[in-house]
């Protein structure tokens, strides 16, 4: 999908930032298009404290002169505004393509509302299509593999388990200084359940499955920006 549809779900939410408010920033390609058009909101008078959920948006946002803030000198934020890589129609999400969704989860989690901006490629009948994102500790990573190995077989996953890598093949590192493990389901029947027995694992930090996080999400298709909500 085009940078512009992106660009059209970003700019919806901008309109929903107003002066005062504390501010999550996603992390990734559609949340670039966000932190790129509140920076020029902020040029023109908006007042807003922004938190960064990786390193390369705080760089990002600091380009564009958006003031930024520890989320540890905040108390609540009022909204966090981020893209996806999967959506269903209960806007649980799968996060974590850029590798940030840590930061992503904690920033989010930290918010009165979550909104979530992408363009109509994101959206699924059911989560699983996108690889999981794993993340985990360096220290016993082989055991911690076959755990999440082990659980895989049990939701009837269709795919690998593969340590995520970067373009020279050398191991992805967070900015957390973690590893990812993609765990290719092809369907997540069960999230919940999948959340809870990946959590229960010791060297994993955090996963990807975002779930009753987001109310609201911007959807752009090539008819125009959907407002998608839940009431749950
Ligand atoms: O770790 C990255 C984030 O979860 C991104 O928000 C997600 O991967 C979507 O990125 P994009 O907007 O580039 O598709």
């Amino acid at each position: 999908m085009s940078e512009a549809l992106k660009r059209e779900a970003a700019a919806r939410a901008v309109a929903e930032i107003a002066s005062g408010m504390k501010v999550g920033l996603g992390t990734g390609s559609t949340a670039r298009h966000f932190v790129e058009l509140l920076g020029e909101r902020v040029a023109q008078g908006l007042d807003v404290v922004g938190v960064p959920t990786s390193e390369a948006t705080a760089q990002q946002a600091r380009q564009c002169g958006i003031p930024l803030s520890d989320l540890d000198q905040l108390d609540r934020l009022d909204v966090t505004v981020d893209g996806a890589d999967e959506i269903d129609a209960h806007l649980n999400l799968i996060k974590g393509g850029g590798g940030a969704l840590l930061r992503e989860k904690i920033v989010a989690a930290s918010s009165d509302a979550m909104i979530v901006i992408a363009d109509s490629s994101k959206i699924v009948e059911t989560l699983g299509r996108f690889p999981l994102p794993v993340e985990v500790n360096r220290f016993g990573l082989g055991a911690t593999r076959r755990s999440v190995a082990m659980i895989m077989e049990r939701h009837k996953a269709q795919g690998e388990l593969k340590l995520r890598t970067t373009a020279d093949g050398i191991p992805f590192v967070t900015d957390g200084g973690h590893l990812i493990l993609d765990a290719f389901f092809g369907r997540i029947s069960q999230p919940e359940a999948l959340s809870r027995e990946l959590l229960d694992i010791p060297g994993v930090v955090q996963h990807g499955l975002f779930l009753k996080m987001c109310r609201k999400a911007y959807v752009a298709t090539p008819n125009g920006v959907e407002t998608l909500l839940t009431g749950e």
